[in-house]
């Protein structure tokens, strides 16, 4: 368990986090959300115990990471934004360094490097020069560094950022992997990572927690949840009728053709049923229909304007 309390962050008189507190346990893989600059290095930085709090206190499975750091630290893998690395070392011998440093020696030593290199898939590139490796590849050897003691919290920032889709989609299934009995937190401000690897989300904005949610939960506060989207073969006299709908809250025409229609329910409400029975009676030929789940995108701008963020805090 992570128990985060009132943590805040000053550098002069700018607060860079401002008294936030949650917990975290293990299976929980948690999105932390936020806009640029909001705080979450900041905040991952704390944890880890690489910056010391202005006020509040981090526990690591009960170790208070500024009283007992060694102890918290034994117990947490980190890859910082960017996964920096010693560029003219291989990953072998990078990896033997952290090994080294973590106190493993032998025979032991050589397993662990033998185990993460395997787990990470890095065998092919072991005795290249780190700074000659792909992006994808680096960021598997700062992954394969952070969890080489097994550790049984992983505090990864941005660990899929600048990757192309292929390696963000193999870094993703590694981390759901790593995840089945440890506490992950994931910084991102790449909305769908969170609905692929997270089952909860935390959003940050100006240093203070907006929101704390499963991302359904999340998504199902968006404006579009339950939207349905209908576009036709025709377009004339379709808006009228469906803006007629008494569950619908208003039409939205896509921006991407003048017949393709959004509908928005009411709150809380299922306007598809309807939204069906009018396709039926006007005899209208459908190209496309679907229900959708609510936008974390539009959620995300909601919680993290100014005014939102005030209110909430
Ligand atoms: N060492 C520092 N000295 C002064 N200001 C800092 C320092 N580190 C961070 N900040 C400021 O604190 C704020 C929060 O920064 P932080 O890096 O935690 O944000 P972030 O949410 O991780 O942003 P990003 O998504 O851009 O990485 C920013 O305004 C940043 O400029």
């Amino acid at each position: 368990m992570i128990k985060i309390d009132n943590l805040s962050k000053a550098f002069g008189s700018f607060k860079a986090v401002d008294g936030i507190s949650f917990n975290v346990a293990a299976g929980e893989v948690l999105g932390f959300l936020g806009p640029n600059g909001a705080g979450k290095s900041t905040t991952m930085k704390m944890i880890c115990g690489f910056l010391t709090p202005t006020a509040g206190s981090v526990s690591v499975c009960g170790h208070d990471v500024v009283k007992e750091p060694l102890k918290a630290k034994e117990l947490i893998g980190y890859l910082p934004e960017g996964a920096p690395a010693y560029a003219d070392m291989t990953p072998l011998q990078y990896l033997n360094f952290i090994a080294e440093v973590r106190g493993y020696k032998g025979g032991v030593k050589a397993a662990r490097v033998q185990a993460v290199v395997e787990q990470l898939a890095l065998k092919s590139v072991v005795n290249r020069r780190i700074e000659e490796l792909s992006k994808g590849f680096k960021r598997r050897v700062g992954i394969a560094q952070a969890i080489l003691h097994d550790p049984k919290v992983l505090i990864l920032d941005e660990p899929t950022d600048g990757l192309d889709p292929n390696q963000k989609h193999q870094v993703r299934n590694l981390i759901k992997n790593l995840s089945k009995d440890k506490i992950v937190i994931i910084s991102t401000h790449i909305l769908e990572e969170v609905s692929a690897v997270c089952n909860r989300a935390i959003i940050i904005s100006q240093g203070k927690l907006v929101a704390d949610e499963k991302p359904a939960e999340l998504e199902a506060r968006s404006r579009y949840h339950h939207a349905v989207t209908l576009q036709l073969q025709q377009g004339e006299d379709v808006l009228n009728a469906l803006k007629q709908l008494d569950l619908v809250e208003d039409v939205e025409v896509s921006p991407e053709s003048d017949r393709c229609f959004i509908l928005i329910p009411k709150s809380g409400e299922d306007v598809f049923p309807a939204v069906n029975n009018l396709i039926k009676e006007k005899g209208w030929v459908v190209e496309q229909l679907f229900v959708e789940r609510g936008r974390l995108d539009d959620v995300f701008r909601n919680v993290t304007t100014s005014k939102q963020a005030e209110e909430v805090a």
